[in-house]
């Protein structure tokens, strides 16, 4: 095995399968790449398809991968779904035990879409894409939250769309079960100047909740679905970093200035809310009037998509809607009917958008910081001229969670366990062994969440709706 150098003749043998195409994005944890797949038989002309690697860091005093990552990460590899974009393999680096995750490559996703209608066109996504968008962000969410898993970070930049090809403008979920990777020993790369975001966090988590429950997506999903309509975040806090606590003061505030202030006859169990309980003077010595955001959100108060975007940002997680009612809801019985592939234009005769491909550094290797050799292959990614070009930065993160974390296990994986399990597809791990305090007191998740036994995760797309409904 080598020592994981790009650069040098000695590659680990798991990176000989790709052919590096160079550094297409920089998250909180880690380094995002593309990569080509070698195909395997190559000839002039026949290239292998496009894949994300997300190579996430490991700490200084890291030793090893816990058993309990590898888990979370082998069963990730069990999730199909057609919008849930898939793991397609796992790697770690011998020499600095650094983890690397392939999955399939997306060319677009909602962040860059929203600030392409935003910034160049300067006009709205159309209501066939916006509704398409959400209902296959429903799906795949219905899909995620039926086999327990809860994404706990969903923002616009974790929605990927697929570019040309059999499955353009289809929405694939990602970084969904990352959270509880990201905890210890993985190392947040906090002084790369990414910013956390925290405006797509639920109330109860801003409240000090202590257990996330399938409604925080929910919730992430109404602020996403409002940002789809008005092309800006629909709460933009900005983050207390003083002292790193999960009590939010101004993304509360911004949200209660939108949405009114909270009540206890409305939301019984905020009353015990940690930071309800102890910020007196902010939270409750404030009082916030409704305005009635049906403004903000530019919907009649009466029309079907404000009624499914009330129910996405109910206060009370308890009441608030989930992913399989959000599908039923009328909004996506009227005209436009949503289709599977969301970015084609409204109405016929309507042109379509060109949304931009993903820039990539090909100066940048899978060490993240070393020059590449100048004979790396022509993308169909690379931009015009051959010039590297960095994804703006910084793009908007969120916090991660401050619970469920991972508990580190001395000495780690050995490399011989995990390869051999790897190989194996981590087949014989037992998934009902996995301790998941993943929620407590969601409508559809109660306490202690434990993955259904009766429900393979290898199971394919179960109810994909599609072809009733015009798809
Ligand atoms: N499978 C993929 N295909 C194409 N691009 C991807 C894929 N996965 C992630 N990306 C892109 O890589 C970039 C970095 O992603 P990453 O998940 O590391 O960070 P993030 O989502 O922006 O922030 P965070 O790490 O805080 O969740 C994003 O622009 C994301 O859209």
């Amino acid at each position: 095995m080598g020592d994981g150098r790009t650069g040098g003749a000695n590659r680990p043998a798991w990176l000989q399968q790709y052919e590096l195409i160079g550094k297409i994005g920089e998250g909180t944890y880690g380094l995002v790449f593309l990569a080509r797949l070698k195909p395997p038989h190559p000839a002039p002309g026949r290239r292998g398809p496009p894949i994300a690697i997300k190579k996430f860091k490991q700490s200084k005093e890291g030793d090893g991968v816990s058993p309990t990552a590898i888990r979370e990460i082998m069963l990730l590899r069990e999730i199909n779904h057609e919008n849930v974009v898939k793991l397609v393999n796992v790697h770690i680096n011998h020499a600095d035990m650094s983890l690397y995750l392939a999955f399939d490559y997306a060319e677009h996703d909602l962040y860059e879409i929203i600030r392409h209608h935003r910034e160049k066109l300067s006009s709205s996504i159309n209501p066939y894409t916006v509704k398409s968008l959400l209902w296959q962000l429903l799906n795949g969410l219905n899909y995620l939250h039926s086999n327990w898993i809860i994404h706990r970070d969903l923002k616009p930049s974790n929605i990927l769309v697929m570019g040309e090809g059999d499955e353009h403008g289809i929405i694939k979920i990602a970084d969904f079960g990352l959270a509880r990777i990201y905890q210890a020993p993985l190392k947040p790369l906090c002084d790369n100047g990414v910013v956390v975001t925290i405006w797509y966090r639920a109330p109860e988590l801003l409240l000090g909740g202590k257990h996330y429950t399938s409604a925080v997506d929910m919730w992430a999903v109404g602020c996403i679905f409002a940002e789809l309509l008005t092309l800006k975040p629909l709460f933009q806090g900005v983050e207390a970093k003083n002292p790193p606590n999960p009590f939010q003061l101004d993304q509360l505030d911004k949200i209660f200035k939108v949405l009114g202030h909270p009540t206890v006859e409305k939301w019984p169990t905020l009353a015990n809310l940690p930071w309800w309980q102890n910020d007196h003077q902010h939270i409750q010595g404030h009082k916030y009037e409704n305005p009635g955001f049906h403004n903000i959100v530019h919907l009649p108060p009466k029309s079907p998509a404000f009624d499914l975007l009330s129910k996405m940002l109910e206060y009370d997680p308890r009441k608030r809607i989930t992913a399989a009612q959000a599908l039923e809801h009328e909004y996506f019985r009227m005209d436009p009917l949503p289709g599977r592939n969301a970015l084609l234009p409204s109405q016929p005769g309507e042109k379509i958008v060109q949304y931009p491909i993903r820039p990539v550094d090909t100066t940048t290797d899978f060490e993240g910081t070393t020059s590449l050799q100048p004979t790396q292959p022509p993308s169909g990614n690379a931009p015009p001229g051959g010039q590297s070009v960095a994804r703006p930065m910084p793009r908007q993160m969120p916090q991660q969670p401050m619970v469920g974390g991972i508990p580190r296990v001395a000495g780690g994986v050995t490399m011989a366990a995990f390869n051999a399990a790897s190989q194996a597809g981590m087949a014989g791990l037992n998934p009902g062994n996995m301790p998941m305090q993943r929620g407590a007191g969601g409508q559809s998740h109660p306490h202690q969440l434990r993955r259904k036994a009766d429900q393979g995760m290898g199971m394919q797309n179960p109810g994909y709706p599609q072809q009733k409904r015009r798809f």
